[in-house]
């Protein structure tokens, strides 16, 4: 860890229950005790979330609570930035991602991001952005390996039956949908365990937002999800898990409320859970 806070590491109520409510089956991410600075400015304090695997988490909370500093302390991106610093414990399937054992791009590889504005290799064709992590991550193919892969990928992402019989052609020249879908069959061509996802549906429109709902579902059973979103249906529809974050009057983000969706949604035991997934605020 870069920075060691000196303030009372005493777990708040609200923390210990987080972690109690939320469900048992084996936790494919487990985030302790986070706590993240840009600078001076803490922006999340003690923050415990376990993220079971083979389902969906989705983080909500209104904007500036820290929903994207914590999703980016789970695959290693927030210590990128210059004036960052975090103390706390990542568990990847119960191995410390933070550990100096653990190797940079083996943690990325291992926990992919897609992010809010699709971002393909917009000059590179669509086969070569699929396969473009295998290079990154030192990964070598063989032209037929290559080839299956990418139709597999791309079948995941939902998008084999529209792009097939134009594989050769760029990836910048895809709906903004498709680039998005691109952009997460390239993220699953690296295999993943976990794949977090910052609000990927924020510039889409309503149908492409619905196709990459479909493929977040049909994906959660072979990877992990965590998603930011701040569409109360979409976190409803594609979550199993919600974790409600909160920074107020200018205090760092906590996880006020974690548990099932239904539960979040239906009979939170916070008010201010309630309030927000009403849309009273935020
Ligand atoms: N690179 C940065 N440098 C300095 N401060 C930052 C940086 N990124 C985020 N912050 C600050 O950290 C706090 C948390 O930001 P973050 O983006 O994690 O919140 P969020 O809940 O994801 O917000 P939103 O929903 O608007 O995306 C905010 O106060 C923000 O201004």
């Amino acid at each position: 860890m870069t920075q060691t806070t000196t303030q009372a590491m005493t777990r708040t109520t609200t923390q210990a229950m987080t972690r109690t409510m939320v469900p048992t089956g084996q936790a494919a991410l487990d985030a302790r005790e986070i706590s993240a600075w840009f600078g001076d400015r803490k922006v999340l304090d003690r923050v415990s979330l376990a993220m079971p695997a083979g389902s969906v988490t989705a983080l909500i909370g209104p904007s500036g609570c820290g929903k994207s500093t914590f999703l980016r302390t789970l695959n290693r991106m927030h210590e990128l930035i210059p004036s960052a610093s975090l103390a706390g414990e990542v568990l990847l399937f119960g191995k410390d991602v933070y550990d100096p054992g653990v190797k940079l791009t083996d943690a990325r590889r291992e926990i992919g991001m897609v992010f809010q504005k699709p971002n393909p290799f917009p000059a590179m064709s669509i086969y070569d952005n699929v396969v473009a992590g295998l290079k990154l991550t030192g990964g070598r193919a063989r032209r037929a390996e290559k080839d299956a892969l990418v139709e597999e990928c791309l079948g995941k992402a939902g998008l084999w039956v529209e792009v097939r019989d134009r594989l050769r052609q760029p990836g910048g020249a895809l709906s903004g949908g498709q680039q998005q879908r691109l952009c997460i069959a390239r993220s699953l061509a690296v295999r993943p365990r976990v794949l977090l996802m910052d609000e990927p549906c924020s510039a889409l429109d309503p149908t492409s937002t619905r196709r990459i709902e479909q493929t977040i579902h049909e994906l959660a059973h072979e990877v992990t999800i965590v998603i930011v979103t701040h569409n109360m249906q979409q976190a409803a529809r594609v979550s199993q898990q919600c974790a409600f974050f909160l920074a107020e009057q200018g205090t760092p983000g906590v996880i006020v409320e974690a548990g099932d969706t239904k539960t979040i949604f239906e009979a939170p035991s916070d008010q201010r859970t309630a309030d927000y997934v009403h849309g009273r605020f935020g």
